[in-house]
């Protein structure tokens, strides 16, 4: 059996939503409270991985889960955030999770994790043709592959898709995956107040 490490990302600045966009809501509930229950039937721990002037307002009182910064590379976007939980705790496996996805489900968590096998590096799913490298499952393996694009100042999560070997999954619904990045989604999708 794979050891998993769910890890939530949340060290962005938030800054075409306004306000940090952990702390969003919907029905009441935290949107990275939506990513932690997600991950949570899946992994031995959950990392929630922010930055210092966040850390503090996370409250969470769930035993396998706990808030860190980025250890390296700090602020340099989600790559950085995914190799502090790589060094943080070694496991075979990482699913990593964004904090703005309040429509995450279970059953998309499971089927990317159903796809595991030895000669794959990174599962990832694709979705109306475009790859989603930031609801994935990345191998301990690929943290050398990521350590070494931080060195060079390259954050872009498909140029380290392009150097791990990936598993592509391709899932039809997409409704899990809308992402709220700025106050015209958080209208659109949460309040529904567009047309
Ligand atoms: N730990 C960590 N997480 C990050 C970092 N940068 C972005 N993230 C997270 O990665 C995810 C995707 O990032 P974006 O959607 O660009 O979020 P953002 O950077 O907060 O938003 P903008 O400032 O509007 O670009 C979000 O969950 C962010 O919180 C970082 O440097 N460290």
């Amino acid at each position: 059996m794979n050891n998993i490490v769910g890890i939530v990302l949340a060290g962005g600045q938030s800054r075409r939503f306004g306000t940090p966009k952990a702390f969003a809501e919907k029905d009441g509930v935290f949107f990275y409270q939506y990513s932690i229950e997600a991950l949570k039937p899946f992994s031995s721990s959950v990392l929630i991985v922010t930055s210092p002037k966040l850390q503090d307002s996370f409250k969470i009182k769930l035993p396998f889960c706990y808030v860190i910064t980025d250890s390296v590379f700090q602020g340099h976007g989600p790559l950085a955030g995914l190799c502090s939980a790589m060094e943080e705790i070694r496991a075979d496996w990482y699913f990593v999770l964004p904090t703005d996805v309040p429509f995450i489900e279970k059953w998309v968590i499971e089927q990317l994790i159903s796809h595991i096998n030895e000669n794959s590096q990174a599962i990832v799913p694709t979705v109306n043709g475009r790859n989603q490298p930031l609801i994935a499952l990345y191998s301990y393996e690929s943290k050398k592959i990521i350590e070494h694009q931080l060195r060079h100042q390259k954050r872009s999560l498909n140029q380290l898709l392009s150097k791990l070997s990936v598993k592509y999954v391709e899932i039809e619904d997409h409704a899990p995956f809308i992402n709220i990045n700025r106050k015209n989604d958080y209208e659109l999708y949460i309040n529904k107040s567009i047309e």
